[in-house]
């Protein structure tokens, strides 16, 4: 997989009655970084889900990176998640009686074989190379996102994709953490989704668009 342009046509989710995600046309090509707004309910999640081979449409096309990600078995799914896509969450799910090291090499297990220096060197870019050996609980939350930002970058994902990743954080641990998924993609290109209930998250991106009741209802360009 070169490139992480996603490509959605009628791309549909249902959970039983409810239609999560009406039928949305989206194409978002590589390198860009989109932010996805809406109110809570919107679909922004099940959108995000779905671009990151989470979740499977219930219709519509979805390609991303070249692959039909509907067409995909379990384990291409899986593959997909693996060697593509990177994930911040809202909540770090990091191990607790794990060290920031540590947590970083479990991901690496996950994927591959886990290296210390490795994972050191991902740790450092995030400005934590002094921290390697506290666990989460010694760490401030913007401490914590850092070690989920190393953890999501440490495969080179083509995609990296956040979900909230500053809805815990106060202004000052926002922007630093902005300031660094800025620094990163500048280095490594890859395309990024966002989703974010924040305007001035949002801005940073270079393209919002916002979701009503699971339909995509506008979009604004907010960088040249
Ligand atoms: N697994 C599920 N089963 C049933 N309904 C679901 C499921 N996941 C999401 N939904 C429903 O789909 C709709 C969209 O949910 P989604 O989580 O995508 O919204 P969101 O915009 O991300 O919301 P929030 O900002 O609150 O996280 C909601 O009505 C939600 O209740």
């Amino acid at each position: 997989m070169a490139v992480a342009t996603i490509e959605t046509s009628g791309l549909t989710r249902s959970y039983g009655e409810i239609c999560a995600l009406k039928p949305i046309d989206l194409s978002v090509p590589e390198g860009e970084w989109l932010s996805v707004m809406g109110h809570s309910g919107s679909g922004k999640s099940t959108l995000m889900n779905l671009v990151g081979g989470l979740d499977r449409p219930t219709a519509g096309a979805l390609v991303v990176g070249g692959q039909d990600l509907s067409t995909l078995t379990e384990d291409g799914l899986a593959r997909f998640r693996r060697e593509y896509v990177g994930i911040i969450f809202q909540q770090h799910h990091l191990v607790p009686y794990l060290s920031a090291l540590e947590n970083v090499m479990l991901s690496q297990y996950f994927h591959s074989v886990p290296d210390e220096a490795e994972a050191r060197h991902a740790l450092e870019r995030v400005g934590l190379g002094h921290r390697l050996k506290n666990r989460p609980g010694e760490l401030s939350g913007g401490e914590q996102q850092r070690v989920c930002i190393a953890r999501a970058i440490i495969n080179s994902p083509k995609l990296l994709l956040g979900d909230e990743p500053t809805g815990n954080l106060d202004h000052k641990s926002t922007l630093m953490v902005m300031e660094l998924l800025k620094e990163l993609r500048a280095e490594e290109r890859f395309t990024v989704v966002m989703v974010t209930h924040n305007e001035e998250v949002a801005a940073w991106g270079d393209r919002t668009i916002y979701l009503t009741d699971g339909v995509l209802v506008r979009e604004e360009r907010t960088r040249s």
